[in-house]
């Protein structure tokens, strides 16, 4: 007899009990021979990219059935970041990843499950789900919900993309009639998938793919076309073969913790970097990273990110290329492919196909295969359809893009730019760093230099920028925004957005110890550590300070001397228990926030829970 983890609760005489309850799930005797694989779903009526995820769970536990395993669905909570947003739905919304990577765990230890595939698809969901599996550390799969398609407007006969960020800013907008914020309303998120650019979401289920977890296509392919049905077909059936792996033969090598290990967390931060990806998959990686047990920390992204070059060039970084387009020029595994073709790639790894890296990528970089039903595969389009269905729609690009040189995928020698897309600064405004999204700025905003107007709420911070507080040449400090301080460390994409709309996103600098959306651009320095209200010394800058930021130099600094530093510090020491707190902030924060800020670290070790 093979021993399942599940055994526990299907075998033997005193498990008559358990196997009563089975049995009025569905299951019978035959059943109680198959390892039990749980359908970890995502389905929410609340968020697109998970709207259309109902059907897709029950097409998976029909599969695993047909492959010989016992499929077994339950649901994750799931938030939309882009509706909490702007207000304070927001402070649940990175708090919400542990709730949900404990709630899999509970569930999964809870029944002795052998198994899992992860159906995933928004900002907390997949980092949680990727928490879940390295901690628990069973045979486990990814398939995302993919993509949203991009918006299309037609503007003086001139044919524009659209997504969420360019709703918001135009919301703010003056010069827009209420009409075309309508339109822009109206046509910008047009299908189910997680929002079209390069945001968080995308980010994410892009580096699931790059640590081995997830299957080729993965990241990129839209939630609409009928090829992710087949990811989801192939991701059943393989969770299968890799639970009988495990299992029957014993195979450790396909365990999450030894496919996802340091060297494939280090080949991940590479495609992220070089892909310009949302800022809060720094945070995520290192929680990952943590729940694995591998040492990957902050000082490991600086080196990456010091070598790593801008190779993909996606929304919010330009308004040309959309998700659809990255899957166009290969994917992730276009990505990888020019990484190792520039010799930066550890090929020392496997992935959940069994495959090396080299194997894979001789498989599915464009570049190389010789496959057509492959080439076939990144050639799926949008449809320009607007749907909540997924699988609806069947188009194809009459070609890839697989041009290295203007396309949205680059090869080393014609990268976007050789600094990477995400930079960690340090300095004595962020003593364990910090980190901006390079990508999405130009070179004449890597030196800034200005007064500080320090806000200690992000409510307060849009009140001034809409007020016209903020001019030319500000740097806005948003502090007490952090995990401990918000607490549950808002992303800010409304103040950066508001910031784009009044023309000022080019002219100021943005800085807070909260994150960031994926949709953020401009001069957003966020991740601050340690925060304000763990002792950091952005709660001790005041209004007017010089702040000095250099992104060639990696550097951001506040221009006071050690021996102002200390005094302020002394002041703020003495206030006590009153000491490293939000003035004028008017927050109601629940039980359920405030229990999360006893426990939450700094950003730069993730805000992982830890005694503080
Ligand atoms: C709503 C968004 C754009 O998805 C955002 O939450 C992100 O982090 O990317
Ligand atoms: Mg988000």
């Amino acid at each position: 007899m093979i021993k399942y983890r599940s055994s526990k609760v299907t075998h033997g005489r005193n498990m008559a009990g358990a196997r009563s309850l089975w049995r009025a799930t569905g299951m019978n005797d035959e059943d109680f021979k198959k390892p039990i694989i749980a359908v970890v779903n995502s389905f929410s009526e609340f968020v697109p990219g998970h709207i259309h995820l109902r059907e897709i769970g029950k097409l998976v536990s029909k599969e695993i059935k047909k492959s010989g395993g016992i499929g077994k669905e339950f649901n994750t909570i799931a938030i939309d970041d882009g509706i909490a947003m702007g207000h304070s739905g927001m402070l649940y919304s990175l708090p919400s990843r542990e709730l949900i990577a404990d709630s899999i765990e509970y569930m999964i230890n809870a029944h002795c499950v052998d198994a899992m595939i992860c159906i995933s698809n928004c900002d907390k969901i997949t980092p949680a789900m990727l928490m879940a599996s390295l901690r628990i550390n069973i045979p486990t799969i990814f398939v995302s919900g993919g993509p949203m398609e991009s918006g299309k407007i037609v503007i003086n006969q001139k044919k524009i993309k659209l997504d969420l960020v360019d709703v918001i800013a135009h919301s703010v907008n003056p010069n827009i009639s209420n009409d075309v914020s309508k339109d822009f309303e109206k046509l910008a998120c047009p299908t189910c998938g997680s929002c079209s650019g390069m945001f968080t979401a995308n980010s994410m289920n892009c580096l699931t793919e790059a640590l081995g977890l997830a299957q080729p296509g993965n990241g990129s392919l839209l939630a609409t076309h009928y090829d992710r049905k087949k990811l989801f077909i192939k991701g059943a059936k393989k969770i299968v073969q890799l639970t009988k792996l495990f299992y029957e033969e014993k195979n450790v090598d396909i365990l999450p913790r030894n496919i996802a290990n340091k060297l494939a967390f280090e080949n991940a931060m590479m495609v992220d970097i070089a892909m310009g990806g949302s800022t809060n998959t720094v945070l995520h990686l290192l929680a990952a990273a943590n729940e694995g047990k591998i040492c990957f920390n902050m000082q490991d992204i600086d080196k990456i990110s010091k070598k790593i070059p801008h190779l993909c060039k996606v929304s919010p970084s330009t308004n040309k290329y959309h998700m659809e387009d990255v899957h166009r020029a290969g994917g992730v595994f276009g990505i990888l492919g020019e990484l190792d073709r520039s010799g930066f790639l550890n090929h020392n790894v496997k992935n959940i196909l069994g495959l090396t890296l080299k194997e894979t990528l001789k498989k599915y970089d464009i570049m190389l295969t010789k496959s057509k039903s492959i080439k076939k595969m990144f050639r799926a389009s949008p449809a320009g359809i607007s749907t909540t269905r997924p699988f609806s729609q069947n188009f194809r690009w009459k070609t890839l893009d697989n041009d290295r040189k203007n396309g949205c995928i680059r090869s080393y020698k014609y990268a976007f730019s050789k600094y990477g897309g995400l930079t960690i600064l340090y300095g004595n405004l962020a003593k364990n760093g910090c980190i901006l999204k390079t990508a999405s700025i130009k070179k004449n905003l890597f030196i800034f230099n200005g007064p500080a107007k320090v806000y200690d709420s992000q409510e307060n911070a849009v009140d001034a920028i809409l007020h016209g507080k903020i001019v030319a040449g500000d740097v806005i400090i948003i502090r007490y925004e952090g995990p401990k301080g918000g607490p549950g460390m808002q992303e800010m994409l409304y103040p950066t957005t508001y910031l784009k709309s009044i023309g000022l996103n080019e002219k100021c600098a943005l800085i807070t110890d909260g994150r960031f959306s994926g949709g953020t651009s401009g001069l957003s320095i966020g991740h601050v550590s340690p925060e304000a209200s763990n002792k950091g010394n952005i709660s001790l800058i005041k209004n007017g300070d010089l702040i000095d930021i250099n992104i060639f130099k990696r550097t951001i600094n506040v221009l006071i001397t050690k021996k102002e530093m200390n005094k302020r510090r002394s002041l703020e020491e003495k206030k006590g228990r009153y000491g490293y707190q939000p003035c004028m902030r008017n927050r109601k924060v629940s039980f359920s926030l405030y229990n999360y800020s006893l426990f939450v670290s700094s950003a730069d070790k993730g805000a992982i829970r830890e005694k503080n």
